[in-house]
């Protein structure tokens, strides 16, 4: 049946996909004075404060609570742990998700003066969204902060079977027996070692040889043998063939006929951008794209920017307000001009000027961080120092580039890694971990940094910055790293760098 025809109703701007990025564009744009509409056709927030990032560090916090008070056998006398999925469960649904209910976050845009839509939003033609029999003519932009939903992989019989991905992980209250996690990156490191510390049988089943794969080999081996020290079982280099269900459990039939069997299976094996369903076709972009491709200010076309995990930049909700700042920067500032006409240099109406207002604050918020990457105000996106942390514990930290890609673009490279056992601290607490730097010895700066420990991602703000303002190396062999750190580490990974 044919959609019905609808007057399209005039606003400044449209977002699509009220995530962690579209609602940060979203409210800061309707701040600053402009007709915003905010689609969303399920929880405004996205994946990180529902299903992501915070209730899986709520877990892992917990989790990590019950591995540490079990270590007072080692230190400090007997402690006998009985740990309760319970009171994560319920922090979960009290403190982080409302019960999976949005009101706060709805009200939180409205209250910044945005007009909020439920519903799926799709391009219907240059400079217009559809949402249902609603029809939105944009007069400045349109922003797409549609994100990624999980990619599961067409493994026979896995599609008939009631698997999990990380909503229902998040989910649960009562935890299961045994638990298959199919993928072994970063949400699947992550959950796995939670519910073994919580008693749950966990085996990951990874495709490639190696864990956390796109990694360091080095932080790969710290992560898989802290997990086998936790209970879990890893099995890599495992090609999946097909999964049946019998009402009971799961069966994962893997080449070579390896069996694997559990109460429940959880794939998270990457995620996908759904491009095909967002109607850029009619806007004159190629639809069949893996990620939509962007410029460095997050245009996408005429009119049209994208922000977050649907760029394909680093599925990151720091990424997703990094890019945030920088789409909210570009559009007040093509919003100005547009207002402004031609001719006019600064001469600033009241919107205008509330919008010049606005441009400064979101430039000099992004600026901050984009470093060298701004012109005329705007700051332009820049991801040479992406910083990233896999809260495993130990917690698995990088930023820029692995010694691999170093290699591959032909950079002259140096590495330097340090043993956390071997620095006072870790000795002191009977940590693994280390430091690996990947230093370009004919610019004498850092490219890439690793850092593993028991603050691997606390440790690791140093490096970015080291990376981020290429600071010489004499001048990181030069400072003075403080007694006992795990951050004294880096010193001698320096000093290692050959
Ligand atoms: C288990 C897990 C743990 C994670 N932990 C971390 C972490 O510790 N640190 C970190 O930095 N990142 C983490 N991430 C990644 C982080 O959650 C994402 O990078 C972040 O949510 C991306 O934000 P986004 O706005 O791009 O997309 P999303 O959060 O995916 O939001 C996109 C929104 O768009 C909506 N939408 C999609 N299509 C339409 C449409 N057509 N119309 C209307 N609405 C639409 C969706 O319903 C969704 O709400 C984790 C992810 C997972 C799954
Ligand atoms: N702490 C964090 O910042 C954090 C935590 C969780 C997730 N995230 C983000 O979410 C993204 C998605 O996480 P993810 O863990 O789903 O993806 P991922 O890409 O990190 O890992 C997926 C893993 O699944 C494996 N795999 C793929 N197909 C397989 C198959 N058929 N059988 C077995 N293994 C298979 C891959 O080799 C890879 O190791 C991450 O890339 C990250 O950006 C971030």
């Amino acid at each position: 049946m044919a959609e019905a025809e609808a007057e399209p109703e005039l606003v400044d701007v449209v977002v699509v996909g009220l995530g962690v990025g579209g609602e940060e564009v979203a409210g800061r744009l309707a701040e600053a004075g402009l007709d915003v509409v905010g689609v969303e056709r399920s929880l405004v927030g996205g994946e990180c404060p529902y299903w992501g990032c915070i209730p899986s560090k709520m877990m892992i916090r917990a989790a990590n609570a019950v591995a540490e008070a079990r270590r007072v056998n080692e230190f400090a006398g007997a402690a006998q742990v009985q740990p309760d999925w319970a009171p994560v469960a319920k922090r979960i649904r009290a403190e982080a998700t409302d019960t999976w209910d949005d009101r706060v976050a709805v009200e939180r845009f409205t209250g910044k003066g945005g007009r909020f839509v439920r519903g799926s939003g799709r391009l219907d033609g240059p400079g217009r969204v559809r949402v249902g029999d609603r029809v939105f003519q944009a007069r400045h932009g349109i922003v797409l902060g549609t994100g990624t939903r999980p990619s599961v992989p067409p493994i026979a019989g896995l599609a008939d079977t009631p698997y999990w991905t990380n909503h229902q992980a998040v989910e649960v209250e009562e935890l299961p027996g045994s638990l298959l996690v199919l993928g072994g990156g970063a949400i699947g490191l992550e959950l796995a070692q939670v519910f073994a510390r919580f008693g749950v049988a966990v085996t990951v089943v990874e495709a490639a040889d190696r864990v956390l794969a796109v990694e360091e080999p080095e932080a790969s081996e710290v992560a898989a043998a802290a997990l086998r020290a936790d209970g879990v079982r890893i099995c890599t280099g495992v090609k999946a063939e097909r999964v049946d269900h019998d009402g009971q459990a799961f069966t994962l039939v893997a080449a070579g006929g390896v069996e694997f069997t559990a109460e429940r299976l959880l794939v998270v094996t990457g995620r996908r951008a759904h491009l095909g369903e967002l109607g850029l076709d009619g806007v004159g972009v190629d639809p069949s794209q893996r990620y939509l491709a962007v410029d460095d200010r997050m245009r996408a076309a005429e009119g049209l920017w994208a922000v977050g995990d649907l760029t394909g930049e680093g599925a990151f909700t720091h990424i997703a307000m990094y890019q945030a700042a920088i789409v909210v920067a570009d559009m007040l500032d093509h919003v100005r001009r547009a207002r402004s006409g031609p001719d006019a240099s600064g001469t600033a109406s009241a919107v205008g000027g509330a919008v010049g207002g606005a441009v400064g604050g979101a430039g000099g918020g992004a600026a901050s961080t984009a470093g060298a990457g701004i012109a005329g105000g705007v700051p332009h996106a820049d991801y040479r120092a992406l910083p990233r942390v896999t809260f495993t514990d130990p917690e698995v930290g990088a930023v820029g580039l692995t010694e691999r890609q170093a290699r591959e673009r032909g950079i002259n490279v140096q590495v330097g890694v340090s043993q956390l056992g071997s620095s006072t601290r870790g000795w002191i607490h009977r940590a693994d971990g280390l430091i690996k730097l990947v230093a370009d010895a004919d610019r004498g700066v850092l490219v890439g940094a690793t850092s593993v420990g028991p603050a691997g991602g606390e440790v690791l703000s140093g490096l970015v910055v080291a990376v981020h303002a290429a600071v010489p190396l004499p001048q990181l062999r030069n400072m003075i790293y403080a007694y006992p750190t795990f951050h004294r580490a880096i010193e001698d990974a320096l000093r290692n760098l050959r």
